[in-house]
């Protein structure tokens, strides 16, 4: 009898708690079901059991998180690649994993249990066996349920965005995943709304004119001084005024002349400071120059980004700067129904946005080809290059349709670069002109960073403390996808609003989170690595780093979420030094280069004395890596603005 009331209690325990957490991320409440079908499972509680200490999980969330982790499931001892993780399909404490549909998992529920938050936990779940989904575990082999086994989204090519190196098959063999069948909302054709998506220039922007540019490669021709002047289309011009663009930024005033002068490019420039129009300029323009027709599935641009939010975000920028003219431009991703993406390319389009799964699983299937392909442009092309697109990269790049290079132009951008990576792109690219603005991987000088202190235990009322201040327009960045649904259900339940986003939510409840988070429906999101790169969000205030990730080149994107176009922003990361010592030396640096207050707890975890921060740091990729090409002060102007331009003759 107490046994029985015991699993009543827990019964409802975990009614209550999954009602609580599924209506904290949305305003209508969901139903189980909403979870379970179409999303195999996904939900809350599908984390790893390690919180932080899977070196791996960064790959898991950074990206495509549905490609990386099937990259972790060649390694089945991975919390996260492990298909079936640890999760309740054998939870401690289960009584009989095969039976299933008992409580047989560990007693795992998701609150005030630091080792749940910390990630700690092994097995958990309430349904420990076969056809059962853990809460908080993964479940066991069952298909719909809730949170549990992750195994649907990536196991079918049709709607993973990486499909490419995807079985069809399902965790059980000869099992057929089910699909995402997600249709995203059409794209506006609201002027207002297209003009007005992006964010309004702040104070510090004409102090882009001071930054260091570096400009190297054989004949760089010399940067603009004004968007008058560029050679744009009177149509692009219009849209660049109606966008409120008045003046170029400095990447745009280097890297517009040298795409339009038909050559390769691998720019870095920092987060925010407008890459992302300073390579749609030029390649709308080269297209609209050339009137190429239009054949179908032959895209003239493909522009690839490692993350889906990014992706829709460039497709809006796209369809802003190319408004009013006849150019057809499409997007592709994954996580959407892939028959209703390839209607939409069998349309036939000049530009093509794409995730790189999504992209190749058109590839492969033979309707999308490069024979009419001019440009190729990797946006966060280090993040390109890093293990888990590597290989897709390779493909794209190496693909027999594609043109030969000298009929094609590849561009890379970034704000972080390092060296290491700089070489592996290299091989992509040809005889390309290499632009640095700023110090390559240096933090936005504009982002006002803290670093304090802080405990693992101690995380979570230092972060209600901040949001007492003040909750309005934070992302709080967590290393894990587990995580980010624990402190999203426990925020929900306080007065900040919450929603989260990661690569465990279904695609349309992370378009959801965003948008929520955008028109400040939502105050506060939650985040993974899948949002640090890119997304151009408006008022975004402060960036919490919750959990500090393993790489600067991480912290740098994500504290670039804010400070952007010469607007104030601020940054405040929690340092707990059993866990984040290695990341030590090189915050430090990055504080020091963008004139920031050390801590001296950080610099003695470090174990770095004061000293300063070179732009010729290699680890940050300081210079172009080639060694045939002139690196001498030649090809050096302090400016891209109108007063240094002068001596652009210098680096002509
Ligand atoms: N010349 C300009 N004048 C005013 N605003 C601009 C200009 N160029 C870009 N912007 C705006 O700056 C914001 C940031 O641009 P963008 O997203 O391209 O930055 P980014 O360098 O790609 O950043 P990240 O490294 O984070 O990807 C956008 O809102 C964009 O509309």
């Amino acid at each position: 009898m107490r046994r029985y009331r015991e699993i009543r209690n827990l019964k409802n325990d975990f009614r209550q708690k999954s009602n609580q957490v599924l209506n904290s991320f949305t305003d209508k409440s969901l139903k189980m079901s909403d979870w379970g079908d179409e999303d195999d499972g996904r939900g809350f509680g599908n984390g790893c059991s390690q919180y932080k200490e899977n070196g791996d999980d960064e790959y898991v969330d950074n990206g495509e998180a549905d490609y990386t982790e099937l990259q972790n499931t060649d390694d089945g001892n991975k919390d996260f690649g492990s298909r079936r993780g640890r999760g309740g399909g054998r939870g401690r404490g289960g009584r009989d994993d095969r039976n299933g549909g008992s409580y047989g998992g560990g007693r795992r529920n998701f609150e005030d249990n630091e080792d749940n938050e910390n990630g700690n936990r092994v097995g958990g779940g309430f349904r420990g066996g076969r056809g059962g989904r853990g809460f908080g575990g993964r479940g066991g082999r069952g298909r719909n349920g809730f949170g549990g086994d992750r195994n649907g989204f990536n196991g079918d090519r049709d709607y993973n965005d990486t499909g490419f190196n995807n079985n069809n098959k399902g965790e059980n063999e000869g099992e057929q995943k089910q699909r995402e069948f997600y249709i995203p909302p059409e794209p506006t054709d609201n002027e207002d709304e297209i003009f007005n998506s992006g964010i309004s220039s702040g104070i510090n922007f004409s102090k882009y004119d001071n930054i260091p540019v570096r400009v190297s490669g054989e004949n760089a021709p010399p940067p603009l001084l004004t968007f008058e002047n560029a050679g744009l289309r009177d149509i692009i011009m219009n849209n660049v005024r109606k966008s409120g663009y008045t003046v170029p930024t400095p990447i745009q005033k280097t890297a517009i002349p040298v795409i339009m002068d038909g050559r390769d490019l691998m720019a870095c420039a920092q987060t925010g400071s407008g890459k992302t129009a300073a390579f749609l300029l030029p390649i709308i323009n080269g297209i609209l120059g050339e009137s190429f027709d239009l054949s179908i599935g032959k895209p003239q641009a493909v522009i690839v980004s490692p993350t889906r939010e990014l992706a829709i975000q460039i497709f809006s920028e796209a369809r802003k700067f190319a408004l009013g003219s006849y150019l057809k431009i499409s997007i592709v991703y994954g996580g959407t129904s892939s028959k209703y993406q390839g209607e939409n390319i069998a349309k036939g389009c000049h530009i093509l946005i794409c995730t790189p799964g999504r992209l190749l699983d058109f590839v492969e299937k033979g309707f999308i080809t490069f024979e009419e392909t001019r440009y190729v442009v990797l946006d966060e092309a280090d993040r390109m290059m890093d293990m888990g697109f590597k290989d897709n990269v390779n493909t794209l790049m190496n693909h027999p349709t594609m043109r030969p290079m000298d009929e094609r132009q590849n561009l890379m951008f970034s704000a972080t670069f390092p060296e290491e990576i700089q070489r592996l792109a290299g091989a992509y690219l040809s005889n390309y002109i290499f632009i640095t603005i700023g110090v390559v991987g240096g933090a936005c000088s504009d982002v006002t960073q803290e670093i304090f202190e802080v405990k693992k235990f101690q995380k979570r009322s230092k972060l209600m403390e901040l949001l007492s201040e003040s909750s309005d327009g934070t992302i709080v960045f967590v290393e894990t996808k587990r995580g980010a649904d624990f402190l999203a259900s426990l925020l929900s339940e306080t007065e900040f609003p919450t929603t989260s986003i990661h690569g465990d939510r279904l695609q349309r409840q992370r378009e959801m989170a965003l948008a929520d988070f955008k028109s400040g429906k939502m105050k506060v999101l939650i985040a993974t690595s899948v949002a640090a790169r890119g997304l151009d969000i408006k008022n975004v205030k402060h960036v919490i780093n919750y959990d500090l990730p393993n790489s600067v080149d991480e912290y740098v994107h994500r504290i670039g979420r804010t400070g952007r176009v010469g607007n104030n922003g601020r940054a405040t990361s929690f340092f707990d030094p059993d866990q984040d010592s290695a990341i030590a030396s090189d915050l430090v640096k990055i504080l020091e280069g963008a004139s920031q207050e050390v801590p001296e707890f950080l610099r003695s975890c470090s174990g770095v004395g004061g000293g300063g921060f070179s732009n010729t740091q290699s680890k940050f990729g300081g210079r172009d890596v080639r060694k045939n090409v002139q690196q001498s002060d030649d090809n050096f102007i302090t400016s891209a603005g109108p007063g240094p331009l002068e001596e652009e003759e210098n680096w002509d």
